[in-house]
Parts: structure tokens; sequence; C-alpha cells
């Protein structure tokens, strides 16, 4: 986002990446009301979203054929490694496209919220889901508040026509900068953004992501921007919200560490695709792709302390002109020459349809799913897991 940017989530908000082309869909916007959610039901679905970014190198497919589902008070962690799309895949759940021209398939639909397929959707319908809806934490709390406006207006803009009269309306800002941690907040809401920490910014953020409780938030790497003690926090703080007001959450993160803590499921990127998706403890204890095997292996638990960190050797492709098989092949222990002539899928393996979350049992989750040729064929017993998530339940 510019410097100038509101965070999504606010009526007015044009991020950078926000001018769309392509035709407007029939249908309106019009959600349902949020007090509607049940929880464990599918909030949102994905089904083969693409999205190419015309360069001059080709079409850049950041995001290739990403199927998944997001139930009501689920969080979903979308972890990977750097440029493997998991930001382009995530502002495309909100309707974003990081080019005008560029180009988005697939459908991105809200069956929780009565809404269809938004991808073909023009900004001026996606405002109507943006804040009452879905919104999105940025990463960098830094840029994303307008400079020149004051903290106290840039949450207020934030509450749309949901509370009406000048005292309510500075009533509900002041509940908001102290449900995010604000001290004093009433002596807050003259200051410019330039008087704030990053981690005074980022709780601003929340506050106005959640301004109007929308059904689902994203957080793209809510805590990269900020120090290490400020981190802990700020994801902290976006947990207890989460679970306090039954929020979904979609939680970006290049960390496995972070996203196995905190969410009851994970999605693995590598190279634009869902690689591998599991509830976390599955993830961790059985997964089912070499990438992921790799990433864990990666996590400083794994190793022991006077030992270095593993990394995971060579790097992925470049997003551009690849073909069906596996993207990993050239990185992965497990290539054998079938593997390039096998494209891959991502198919169920491992528990059936269906298992609760061990977290939260109202959740019935997808079937763990791998693009791996070899996923039959990867012991469980390979993979010792470093971390586990066993504490979640008390930690959220
Ligand atoms: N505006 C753009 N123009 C051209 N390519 C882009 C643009 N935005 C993203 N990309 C490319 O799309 C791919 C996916 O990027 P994306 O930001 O989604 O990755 P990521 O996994 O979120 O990485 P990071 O963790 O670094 O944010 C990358 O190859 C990136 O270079």
């Amino acid at each position: 986002m510019s410097a100038a940017t509101p965070a999504l989530g606010q009526p007015g908000s044009r991020p950078d990446s926000t001018e769309q082309v392509g035709t407007p869909a029939a249908e309106e916007v019009v959600p349902a009301p949020a007090d509607r959610r049940e929880p464990g039901d599918v909030l949102l679905e994905v089904r083969d979203l693409r999205v190419s970014i015309p360069t001059a190198a080709g079409p850049v497919h950041a995001a290739d054929g990403v199927t998944l589902t997001l139930r009501q008070g689920e969080v979903l962690g979308v972890v990977g490694e750097t440029g493997s799309g998991k930001s382009v895949t995530c502002r495309a759940l909100l309707g974003l496209r990081p080019t005008p021209r560029t180009e988005v398939s697939g459908t991105v639909a809200y069956p929780g919220l009565g809404v269809d397929d938004i991808t073909g959707l023009p900004p001026r319908r996606l405002r109507r889901l943006w804040g009452r809806h879905v919104a999105m934490i940025p990463q960098n709390p830094m840029t994303s508040l307008d400079p020149v406006r004051r903290i106290g207006d840039q949450v207020a803009e934030a509450l749309g026509d949901t509370v009406h009269g000048a005292a309510a309306r500075r009533e509900r800002v002041i509940e908001l900068l102290r449900q995010v941690g604000l001290p004093a907040p009433e002596r807050r809401l003259d200051a410019f953004p330039h008087q704030f920490s990053g981690g005074m910014l980022q709780r601003t953020l929340i506050a106005i992501a959640i301004a109007q409780n929308p059904a689902m938030l994203v957080a793209d790497e809510p805590t990269t921007a900020l120090d290490v003690l400020i981190q802990d926090q700020i994801l902290g703080l976006l947990l207890s919200l989460q679970r306090d007001l039954g929020t979904s959450l979609v939680l970006v993160s290049h960390d496995l560490s972070v996203v196995s803590q905190v969410c009851d499921r994970v999605a693995v990127m590598y190279a634009g695709q869902v690689v591998e998706l599991a509830d976390t403890a599955t993830l961790l204890s059985s997964p089912r792709h070499p990438y992921t095997r790799a990433l864990i292996g990666a996590l400083p638990g794994a190793v022991a302390r006077d030992e270095p960190l593993r990394v995971i050797p060579g790097a992925p492709p470049p997003l551009v002109g690849l073909g069906p098989t596996c993207r990993f092949a050239a990185r992965c222990e497990l290539h054998e020459a079938a593997c390039d002539e096998w494209p891959t899928e991502l198919l169920p393996v491992g528990a059936p349809a269906g298992s609760p979350s061990p977290f939260r049992p109202a959740l019935r989750l997808v079937s763990h799913q791998s693009r791996c040729r070899r996923a039959p064929d990867l012991a469980t017993a390979d993979a010792a897991p470093p971390t586990t998530p066993k504490d979640q339940g008390e930690q959220r």
C-alpha cells in the first residue's frame, strides 16, 4: 500500500492494487448479516484460482490452480517461501489484483455470506464486501495509514455507517482502540501516525480491520515489519480477537513455526500452487509432500542447539512458463524419473474427509491433500515433528 493509502477495511479504501478491469458480474454483492454465521459452516470457497500477471518475461502465474475452503471461525495458515504466491493469492480472496492487466480466473465465493463468485467484480461492487464482511491487515503498518490524517478519524472512517452520531462514533473508536490494547485510547484520537510506534500502528490497523466485525480477516505477514517482542504481542492480540469475535482468519507467513502454533489448518504453497493442505497436527506429524518435510526440517527445533539450521538447497523456479509436472522436482530428495511425466494435482491422502479438528471439534475438516506423486510412499515415521501445537488450545 502507498503512504497515503488507508488500510483495506475502510469503506473508502483504495489499496494500490485494487484497480480492476473486467466485466461487472450481474449479481450485486449483498452479503448476509454477520450474525447468521455458524461456526464450522463454509465461509469461503476457492476453486481453481489462477492469477496471471503480465510482465516483459511473460505472464507470471502467481496463483496457479489454487483450491481451498475456509470455515466460519477457522484459522487457516498459508505458508511458503518468498515469491511462492501467498500474498497474490490471499489478496485475490478479497478481489484484489496486483496490476490492472492481471488476469484472474476460477472462482472465489463466500457461501457463508451469500456471495457468489467475486472474481469478475469491479472495485465499486467489491467495496460493499470490504470492511463489513472481509478485511485485510497489511504487511507494513508504517506505510498503511494516511500520514496526514488523525488516528481517530481513520478508525472512525472504518466504521462506515454502522454507528451514527458523533458521540457514539467517538465512543466506538475509543472502544476499538482499547480492544486492540492501545493504552489511554481517548488521548490517542488526535495523534498522527508518525507519533505511533510500529506496534501501535499495527494495533490501529487491526482496530480498523475489525471495526465492522467482519466475517473474515486476511493478515498478510502482520508481524514481519515489527521487532521480535512486539511480533508475539500482535500475534497474540490477533488470535484473541479472532476467538472472541468468531472471525475466520487467513494468516499468511513464510514462517511455519508461527503458522503451526496458531492455525487450525495449513496450506503450504510452492511456486504458485498449494502443494499440501492439512490440519496442523497432521501436517507436522505426517507431512505428505517433500517440500513440507523440508520446511519442517528447516525449523529451529529440528536441529540440536549447537547444530547449524538446515536450509532447503536450491531456489524456487521463476513462475513463468511452468508446465503441469512437479515444480519442486529440482530440489526434491524423492524425485524419480516418473515424476517428470506426472501432472500434479492436489489429491486426498491420509485421513478421510470430515475429520474433526483436534483443537476445535466443531470444525469438520476436509481431508489431508498433497500434490506429490509419492505422497502414499512418504512414511509417517520419517517425519518427527520438531514442534507440536499441543498447547494451541491454551494459547488461543
Ligand atoms: N506487481 C507485480 N508485477 C509482477 N510480478 C509480481 C507482482 N506482484 C507479485 N509478482 C510476482 O508474483 C509472484 C508471487 O508473489 P507474492 O508476493 O504473492 O509471493 P509471496 O509468497 O507472498 O512472497 P513474500 O513472502 O515475499 O511476500 C512473485 O514471483 C512475484 O514476483
